[in-house]
């Protein structure tokens, strides 16, 4: 089953609740929210105090990929705001196992995220330790780039990994995610699809999640 998760960077932000009851309605399976500090990554979003205020509007689940340095330092105010999976790169925590460990005793769901050019080997001693890897397929920070379309053979080695481990961890892909990099997608390893200009400028919400769910 593929999942979709919209990334809330590409909807207004003039209208955040409007815009999260939306997709909610159009049939998304969880909400992504990207956290961005403006120094591991060139810009800025939100902070837990906004999390906590569109927790109020969904019952979506919340999906919060960390860009930020010291990811430790937010991990419970994140939790405490309504996350219920929380992604940390890999590329922002030298004591990855530890910081994973923290965020399951509070009860979250883990997730690892890489850049496009971090290899997977950087995951490796991490793999039986959370529920979801994040490959980047685009340089994280900002919607509407491009896919890398290198990022293809990325997601088929990764899934290789898993199988080859019998694990059960999801496979998330975030950037430039359309119905035709969708499919490209999902027959290399992925089930868990962000997609954040091709949902929310679409002039039918509905049928773009449908269209890149496959469905
Ligand atoms: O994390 C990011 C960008 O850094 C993403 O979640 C974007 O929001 C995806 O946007 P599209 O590429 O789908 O427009």
């Amino acid at each position: 089953m593929i999942k979709i998760s919209p990334s809330i960077l590409s909807a207004d932000f003039s209208k955040l609740a409007e815009d999260i009851k939306l997709v909610e309605a159009a049939g998304a399976d969880m909400l992504h929210i990207d956290i961005m500090d403006g120094h591991f990554v060139p810009n800025l979003t939100f902070g837990p105090p906004v999390v906590a205020a569109i927790r109020k509007v969904t019952t979506l689940l919340f999906d919060v990929h960390l860009m930020v340095n010291n990811p430790q330092d937010f991990i419970e105010p994140f939790a405490k705001a309504g996350a219920d999976l929380l992604t940390i790169h890999v590329e922002t925590a030298p004591h990855l196992h530890r910081i994973l460990q923290c965020v399951r005793e509070l009860g979250l769901k883990t997730g690892v995220s890489l850049n496009p050019a971090t290899p997977l080997s950087s995951i490796e001693e991490v793999l039986g330790d959370v529920d979801m890897v994040l490959l980047m397929t685009v340089n994280p920070g900002f919607g509407g780039q491009k896919f890398i379309p290198s990022m293809i053979h990325k997601i088929a080695k990764l899934k290789k990994m898993i199988d080859e481990r019998n694990l059960k961890v999801d496979i998330q892909v975030d950037g430039g995610i359309n119905p035709v990099t969708a499919r490209e997608v999902v027959a290399a390893g992925a089930n868990i699809l962000v997609a954040g200009s091709a949902i929310y400028q679409a002039d039918d919400i509905k049928k773009a999640i449908c269209e890149i769910r496959g469905t």
